[in-house]
């Protein structure tokens, strides 16, 4: 292949590249991905960068984007250097990607995510029709307040591209944005991508999709393993050529041979109905391979599912092999030797922080075990075999699966399929974001295991692959069988055409089956917005509160006298100002064991600063103590993001460090207050002490700014760290601020609790540690990070202080003020993770 020249007419000033790509090398671990990479990219350009699985494209992108940095050379957008590896700047200087694994941060809402990937200045007011508009151009309908964690596949990857165009970059790179897209979606992302060259936006488009690279690029760039190999101008490209050029030799027909024979039947579906289908027949013969097909939503995807054992099945009947088959459970199902490839492989497929050995054995271990010991030369034999046909390029078998290509990832999940000769292989979208030439090897592979007797069903939105690989088709619509498709009648156009006409027939059928995902609420009724709410568990807890008021007060009408109203309320404030700190910290994903010590070091210092001296000798004690705990914080904040130690190891070596400390210091009470700090806690308005009504304000400011910029960081760094760094947040800067704040709101706590002791005692503040945390569950913040509100954790105080308070009017024993509050926490975490659909309590991260 041969360089084209990119030079403008001799007349004209060349054109400043829109990214320039100079001398750019990066490995890791000592091994190359890329190395002395030379690319430019001309403004209103689509310009394909094309490459087997591994070939560094990703890797490429990731240096100019600023989200990685290069071992050596340097990047330029538009004229100007990229200086340093940052997201932020290279977004200022006019660039902006979309990521392979979208950069969507599950916990925030589709609008936050928006607002957080698009800086103040590049959007309009009033900003929700900002952010519709946004969508509406990439054709998403979904609702603003949606949370991102209900969005399916394709929303998530339209979503990502929304945020990208929203940005008005100079360059946009698309890291293979349509893997997930319909045909009618991928139509659209070309007519944007037209949209957007007219008007001078050079895009940088990555695909293994042949077709869509010739149709929508005006030049390709090879790169094979992580060397450029050249760029032409596509006109002068054949299919063959491209592909010639990715792999690096040229490929004989991509599709084995059919098989035209009718042999018995394998899988045998009879009358199946479930959720989002009904009455669905499917045979599989021997060695021929069934494909599903339809519009997206159409039924398919559950009905593979529920194969799998993934779905709910009300009616029919499934036979494998002459035997029936339960498809009750995914494990269930496993037994009979079905394996499913899901179509989402970081979510369903593989278990990101394990080795490949590990995720390539890990359903087939007992067959690996000797007396339940698993052999680990075995393991590796096992996997060398495994991984034979598939071509993954990984540095080891040892190394963690995330640190792959997402194409050898896809990889990975296959070759842990065909390990264990199924006798049902599932395969939903099998090769996403796989190359052409590995491509080849799969469709190889299932036509061998069609062969040996498996039934292969297989479903695709790309009727081009059924139509190649297929011998028999069946097309869904609304969750019906639409066509049976057989031998010749299996072509693109007729899998296409059967899949539209039904389509638009639809409306004919009142009743068709909605696949459940289309059920998805528009958020106005009051349960959708509990749902994805944040505040509604703060509401429960608040209701619990006033119930167990009026039963204590029935029982002990001076519970509500202004005495215990008092004294109740000031053991909320001091345990609601560690709980809002916790939360904090939380929200970053984190955790502060050290809160309760650090109280009791406040007031182990106060002990010693604000003895005398009246409100002025107070204050300076004061500021003092909340200067120590500061910096407990600050040496929390070094550990975990500067260290980068587990945040439960930095604060638990602080919780010892800082109670020795106190100990240290005082080993035995001592050392009177003055009696402004007594004095303190009981300046009331009524029976309301004026405490109370600050961390009231505190707590309903920090939720405001929880809503703003800075609380979206936090959220954001919590919900998923790495996406959150992609889009320019400072997640170290977020988190250390966290730790800062919790340990200052230990401090305050300490200065209440002085003020109602009256003495420096060492052994006060270390219970609050776990009462603090338990707040924060209460009050349904995921202990993953990015949920929560500051309200709701008020509240979860105010109900532990009551119930500790109540329970001694109630003559209870001491042992309810545990049990108490731990099943109240196992209630609410068990509502909270029902609620949200099993997804963010238990932590999809
Ligand atoms: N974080 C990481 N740690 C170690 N190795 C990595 C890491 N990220 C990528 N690699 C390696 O760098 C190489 C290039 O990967 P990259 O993701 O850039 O490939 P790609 O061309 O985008 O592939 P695909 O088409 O599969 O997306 C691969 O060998 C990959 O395993």
């Amino acid at each position: 292949m041969t360089e084209t020249s990119t030079s403008a007419p001799a007349t004209a000033p060349a054109p400043v590249p829109a990214l320039r790509l100079h001398g750019v090398s990066k490995s890791y671990a000592g091994n190359p991905a890329v190395t002395d990479v030379h690319l430019e990219v001309l403004p209103a350009e689509v310009h394909a960068l094309v490459g087997e699985n591994g070939a560094g494209k990703s890797t490429l992108m990731g240096i100019a984007a600023g989200s990685l940095a290069a071992d050596t050379g340097t990047v330029e957008i538009a004229g100007q250097e990229l200086t340093s590896a940052s997201p932020a700047l290279a977004h200022e200087l006019g660039l902006a990607v979309v990521y392979q694994h979208p950069a969507i941060l599950d916990d925030l809402t589709v609008l936050e995510n928006l607002l957080l990937a698009v800086p103040s200045a590049r959007r309009t007011d009033p900003v929700k029709a900002w952010a519709r508009a946004q969508l509406d151009r990439v054709g998403l309908d979904v609702d603003l307040s949606a949370r991102a964690s209900e969005l399916r596949t394709a929303e998530r990857q339209l979503l990502e591209i929304g945020k990208a165009v929203a940005l008005q970059p100079k360059v946009l790179v698309l890291d293979e944005p349509t893997e997930s897209l319909t045909q009618d979606q991928v139509e659209r992302v070309f007519a944007l991508v037209a949209e957007l060259t007219a008007a001078g936006t050079a895009v940088i488009y990555i695909s293994h999709r042949i077709a869509e690279v010739r149709r929508v690029a005006d030049r390709i760039t090879t790169l094979r393993n992580g060397i450029i190999r050249g760029t032409a101008a596509t006109g002068t490209l054949t299919d063959d050529d491209i592909v010639e050029m990715v792999v690096g030799r040229a490929l004989e027909a991509v599709f084995p041979p059919k098989h035209p024979d009718q042999g018995d039947v394998g899988l045998r579906v009879t009358g199946l109905s479930g959720a989002g289908f009904r009455d669905v027949d499917l045979v599989c013969r021997r060695g021929r391979i069934v494909g599903l097909a339809g519009v997206e939503g159409n039924g398919q995807r559950e009905v593979i599912r529920a194969l799998a054992g993934l779905g709910s099945v009300s009616a029919g009947e499934v036979v494998l092999q002459g035997e029936p088959l339960t498809v009750s459970t995914p494990g269930h199902v496993a037994r009979r030797g079905v394996r499913f490839i899901p179509d989402d492989r970081t979510s369903e497929g593989l278990f990101a922080d394990l080795s490949v050995r590990e995720n390539m054995t890990v359903t087939h271990l007992p067959a690996l075990a000797r007396a339940g010991v698993v052999s680990t030369s075995r393991e590796r034999e096992a996997v060398a075999v495994g991984t034979a046909g598939t071509s993954i390029r990984a540095a080891s078998d040892e190394v963690e699966v995330r640190t792959l290509s997402g194409g050898n990832q896809q990889k990975v999940i296959f070759a842990r399929a065909m390990m264990t000769e199924p006798t049902l292989l599932l395969c939903d979208e099998p090769t996403r974001g796989v190359d052409v030439g590995a491509r080849r090897e799969i469709y190889q592979m299932l036509r061998e295991l069609a062969d040996d007797g498996a039934s292969v069903v297989v479903l695709s939105s790309d009727a081009a692959e059924l139509a190649g690989l297929c011998d028999d088709v069946t097309v869904l619509s609304a969750g019906r069988v639409a066509a049976q498709l057989h031998d010749d009648e299996v072509t693109e156009q007729a899998i296409t055409g059967a899949a539209l006409r039904s389509v638009h027939s639809r409306h004919d059928d009142a009743d068709a089956p909605v696949a459940p995902e289309k059920k998805r609420s528009r958020g106005r009724d009051p349960l959708t917005w509990a749902r994805r709410s944040d505040g509604a568990p703060g509401l429960l807890l608040l209701a619990l509160a006033v119930v167990l008021a009026i039963v204590t007060t029935s029982r002990t009408p001076t519970f509500l006298g202004e005495l215990n109203v008092q004294g109740l309320l000031v053991a909320t404030t001091a345990l609601g100002f560690v709980a809002l700190g916790q939360l904090t910290v939380v929200m970053t994903g984190g955790i502060d064991l050290s809160a309760g010590p650090v109280l009791g070091l406040t007031i182990i210092v106060l002990s010693f600063t604000a003895t005398d001296g009246g409100t002025v000798g107070v204050v300076t004690g004061a500021l003092i103590a909340l200067a120590v705990a500061a910096g407990v914080g600050l040496l929390n904040a070094g550990m975990v993001v500067l260290g980068g130690l587990p945040p439960i190891v930095a604060t638990l070596a602080t919780f010892v460090a800082v109670q020795g400390l106190t100990l240290l210091l005082r080993s035995t009470p001592g050392g009177l207050m003055d009696p402004t700090l007594l004095g303190l806690p009981y300046h009331a308005i009524g029976p309301v002490p004026i405490i109370f009504i600050v961390l009231v304000v505190v707590a309903v400011l920090a939720e405001r700014l929880l809503r703003g910029a800075g609380g979206r960081a936090l959220r954001a760094t919590g919900s998923h760290r790495i996406a959150a760094e992609r889009l320019g947040v400072r997640s170290g800067r977020a988190t250390a601020a966290a730790y800062v704040l919790s340990s200052l709101g230990a401090g305050l706590a300490g200065i209440v609790v002085a003020g109602q002791i009256g003495i420096g005692d060492p052994t006060q503040g270390v219970s609050y540690t776990l009462t603090g945390i338990t707040a924060v569950v209460l009050a349904g913040a995921s202990v993953y990070g990015g949920r929560g509100s500051y309200p709701g954790v008020l509240a979860g105080a105010l109900l532990l202080a009551m119930l500790s308070n109540a329970s001694s009017f109630l003559g209870l024993d001491q042992a309810w003020q545990y049990w108490l509050p731990g099943g109240l926490m196992l209630v609410a975490t068990a509502i909270a993770f029902r609620a949200r659909g099993g997804q963010t309590v238990a932590g999809a991260h």
